[in-house]
């Protein structure tokens, strides 16, 4: 059994983990820390093996440098805060993925095969009105992606937030003639769910003790 314990327990994310943990048959939901349910991280990783991030960008950092000077393993989902500086704290390991959902890691994926060929390139990403950081975690890592694979990601990359939506992006590519429109769409938090649950049985046996990005689980 694997003992997860999830910071941020009672946001939207947090609370969708919770009940994918609950239901998997080799992980036990041992802690739940929110300021809302009046519980903190240190309480709920105390009998902890890994601890599941979703909060704020605010937090998001001395929460991992907290459970990973405990020895605890981390997997972070909060996006718009750096972790280079919490990687060597302790002596867990943390894995950071800016996005979880097998088809946002696949439209990034095919942006970065697609750059060398269509280099010009601009992102729009779309979500939620409730979301705090712009742009998303996931538009920022499209971006590195697709400058490291030889393409020219125009400022600035365009955040649209809107009651109504879940979490989008368009990767569209301009040529002589042509465009090429990547798109991902997110209609539930259930699409985390699989990517979380991986990050967390894996988290414990990381080739080095910070890794970013799911596609480095999917695809070795
Ligand atoms: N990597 C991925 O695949 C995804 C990442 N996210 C990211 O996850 C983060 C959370 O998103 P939502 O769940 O929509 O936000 P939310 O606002 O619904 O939930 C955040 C929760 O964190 C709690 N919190 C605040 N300070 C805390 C602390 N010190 N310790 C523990 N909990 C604390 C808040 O009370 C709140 O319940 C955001 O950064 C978002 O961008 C969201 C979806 C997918
Ligand atoms: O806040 C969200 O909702 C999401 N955040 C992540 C991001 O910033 O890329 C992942 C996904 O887009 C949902």
């Amino acid at each position: 059994m694997i003992r997860v314990a999830v910071s941020g327990a009672a946001g939207r994310m947090g609370e969708t983990v919770c009940r994918a943990v609950d239901a998997a048959e080799d992980m036990e939901l041992v802690g739940r820390a929110d300021p809302r349910l009046g519980t903190s991280v240190e309480e709920a990783i105390a009998n902890a093996d890994v601890m599941v991030d979703f909060t704020t960008p605010a937090v998001a950092a001395d929460n991992a440098r907290t459970a990973l000077e405990r020895g605890v393993h981390v997997v972070m989902g909060t996006t718009g805060a750096d972790f280079e500086s919490v990687a060597r704290s302790g002596g867990a390991n943390l894995f950071v993925a800016p996005n979880f959902a097998i088809g946002a890691v696949l439209m990034m994926e095919f942006a970065r095969l697609a750059a060398p060929h269509m280099r010009e390139c601009e992102i729009v990403e779309l979500h939620h009105e409730a979301k705090l950081d712009a742009p998303s975690g996931t538009a920022k890592r499209t971006a590195e992606l697709v400058r490291a694979a030889g393409g020219n990601v125009h400022e600035p990359i365009h955040s649209v937030r809107l009651p109504g939506l879940v979490a989008h992006q368009e990767v569209i590519f301009g040529g002589l003639g042509q465009t090429l429109s990547i798109r991902h769409d997110t209609t539930s938090r259930e699409a985390f769910m699989p990517g979380v649950l991986l990050a967390i049985r894996r988290v414990g046996e990381l080739p080095e003790r910070y890794v970013v990005g799911l596609e480095r689980l999917l695809f070795g």
